[in-house]
């Protein structure tokens, strides 16, 4: 299996997930696209919080920003056709949310439209997520981009995952809890859902 995790927003908790996944599963986890990478990156955090294999990113940036200004400022350009789909079972994490320009042509959704996997969306719990979330489901769909479902990032709100199920004609595959001190520990006593479990084979 090869699964593209993408979100909502920025900072909504891929990464976070990514490593949950990664660390129940075995899987290799590869982020293409990095920008502000002075701090620390998202592949480091994997790496640690997960022991996971990692993949080198594609395209690394030194500014903290949209990847199509990062790549701009860093004088690079975002060519998408070179970033290839590896041959392992992998959890690709994208950098933003579907519509992240990478260049003046292109978004991060064009890069899950190449790559042809099936995309987990992680949003946040909290009030505010219905309309990003289904907002973020209609822009795969329009794009035959292939949902696994949603993974919900924070403190559990049953209104919120009934509704994304319903308008989304979708499936919350978990209710991912808030974590206070985040670390391989905490990560490994939150066990992966059946979903999960089903679409990662583990
Ligand atoms: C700085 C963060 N680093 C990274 O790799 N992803 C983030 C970039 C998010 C870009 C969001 C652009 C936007 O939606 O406004």
């Amino acid at each position: 299996m090869k699964v593209f995790i993408t979100g909502t927003d920025t900072d909504i908790g891929k990464t976070l997930i990514s490593s949950w996944i990664c660390l129940h599963t075995g899987y290799t986890y590869f982020k293409p696209i990095q920008t502000g990478n002075t701090m620390t990156v998202d592949s480091a955090i994997v790496e640690r919080l997960a022991s996971a294999k990692i993949l080198p990113e594609i395209y690394s940036y030194s500014q903290p920003l949209a990847p199509h200004l990062a790549a701009k400022l860093d004088n690079s350009f975002i060519d998408i056709s070179l970033i290839k789909l590896p041959e392992e079972e992998v959890v690709i994490e994208g950098a933003g949310g579907l519509m992240v320009p990478l260049n003046e042509k292109q978004m991060m959704v064009d890069l899950m439209k190449q790559l042809q996997i099936p995309v987990i969306l992680v949003a946040s719990s909290k009030l505010g997520t219905i309309n990003h979330t289904l907002l973020s489901l209609e822009a795969l769909r329009i794009r035959n981009i292939p949902v696994l479902g949603v993974i919900l990032n924070g403190d559990y709100d049953c209104n919120n995952k009934e509704a994304i199920e319903f308008f989304g004609k979708t499936r919350v595959l978990a209710c991912f809890p808030k974590i206070l001190h985040v670390s391989r520990d905490a990560l490994f006593k939150v066990k992966l859902t059946k979903e999960l479990r089903a679409i990662f084979q583990v």
